[in-house]
């Protein structure tokens, strides 16, 4: 699976693979990929008969640094309170932000760490980690030292998301531009401790306007960040217009994109990161509309949205199977938006995605007779081995012998 860039519309039908191939890995890296083993001098071989080998995927949307949990939520779900409603009674991710407030940066490590090794046995290389459950600054610099530390020392490579304006915390409610403009305050701090390259904010009903969005984003951009935006998550405000405006490396959710919304993703080349495992979460019968993005040339990628609230879950396999049945998505589209499209959505399209020589060496073997059979076999693990730079950081765990 190799390009030279992201794949934007019918060119994400395309899926380059090689049958009865050969991928030789050496000091971290892919050193060759051919149909014979003739001549080829290994120390270590895996028999991959009948198996499928694919990059490791990409995870371009988490929120995977986070204290506590919000299970006592789900009576609240069952009974049709809707998410925007939890949120403004002080629940949602208020809730998780007084958990993690009070939880020390090494408990935030190592839970996040956990959530990690979980990540990469379903197959995942390389994740997105946002903060924005502090709205503090202590708090959001604890969570983006936490993201950092996981980054020096988990084998799992990580990218940073700094989502300060993630909710309005209790004691900004009456004045909701002061909480931006502390947030923004921290960009200096962020930029000269890399603590974080891009820059996000939750556009939504209740929360931030889009004009609110529009002022925080483009101070974040003339300071160097990149942007993103959780945009027509649940109410259509116009989140993807202003993603494209402002030529955002990617907007986030897209449910209520409009047309012109997804006319200006198009044109822009802002990534679509599509997340239908919140959409299943919160209950919502509407997905966001993938067939009418790639058909109007949009380049679209997928992620989990893995966080407390509206996506409880690390299995990005399993959003492969809400890809295909809620957002219609062919099997070579999904592959694509979990790999080469989803490391374009975070800046990583030139270290992550891809199976080529020369690049690193991060290969998952599945389980699996081809790339149709994850999105179709669903709900469980169909990870054979991990490879994670060049070395095997996970393997299936068959049944311990009694
Ligand atoms: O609810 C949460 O914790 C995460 C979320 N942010 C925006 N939508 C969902
Ligand atoms: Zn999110």
């Amino acid at each position: 699976m190799e390009s030279d860039g992201p794949r934007a519309g019918k060119d994400m039908q395309q899926l380059p693979m090689l049958e009865e191939a050969v991928v030789g890995i050496k000091d971290g890296k892919v050193t060759y990929i051919g149909e014979t083993t003739e001549g080829i001098q290994a120390d270590d071989i895996i028999d991959c008969q009948g198996k499928l080998v694919t990059p490791g995927l990409v995870d371009p949307h988490t929120h995977v640094v986070f204290g506590g949990s919000r299970e006592h939520e789900m009576a609240l779900k069952q009974q049709g309170v809707p998410y925007l409603e939890i949120l403004k009674q002080g629940g949602g991710i208020l809730s998780t932000v007084e958990q993690t407030r009070v939880a020390s940066e090494d408990h935030l490590f190592e839970k996040a760490s956990f959530h990690l090794d979980r990540m990469l046995s379903y197959g995942v290389t390389t994740v997105e980690a946002k903060s924005g459950y502090g709205l503090d600054v202590e708090t959001e610099v604890k969570q983006l030292k936490v993201a950092k530390r996981l980054q020096e020392s988990h084998a799992m490579d990580l990218v940073s998301t700094f989502l300060g304006a993630h909710a309005i915390p209790h004691e900004f409610k009456e004045d909701p531009q002061a909480f931006l403009d502390e947030m923004l305050g921290m960009l200096d701090l962020i930029k000269l401790e890399e603590l974080a390259e891009f820059v996000d904010i939750f556009t939504e009903t209740g929360v931030f306007t889009v004009e609110q969005s529009r002022d925080f984003l483009s101070k974040a951009k003339e300071k160097g960040f990149g942007l993103k935006i959780h945009a027509d998550e649940i109410d259509p405000l116009g989140g993807t217009e202003l993603a494209a405006d402002l030529g955002a490396i990617s907007a986030d959710h897209l449910v209520g994109a409009s047309d012109e919304g997804i006319k200006k993703l198009a044109q822009s080349g802002t990534i679509a990161v599509l997340l239908p495992g919140t959409t299943f979460y919160l209950g919502k019968e509407t997905f966001a509309r993938a067939r009418k993005m790639i058909d109007e040339g949009v380049t679209v990628a997928l992620a989990t949205d893995f966080n407390p609230g509206s996506c409880p879950t690390e299995n990005i396999q399993l959003i492969m199977t809400f890809a295909a049945l809620r957002l219609k998505m062919t099997p070579e589209e999904i592959w694509n938006a979990m790999t080469v499209n989803a490391s374009y959505a975070i800046g990583r399209g030139e270290q992550a995605g891809q199976l080529a020589v020369g690049r690193k060496a991060d290969v998952v073997i599945w389980d699996a007779p081809n790339y149709f059979y994850l999105p179709y076999h669903y709900g469980v693990n169909h990870v054979n081995t991990v490879i994670k730079n060049g070395l095997i950081v996970s393997k299936r765990r068959d049944i311990v012998d009694t």
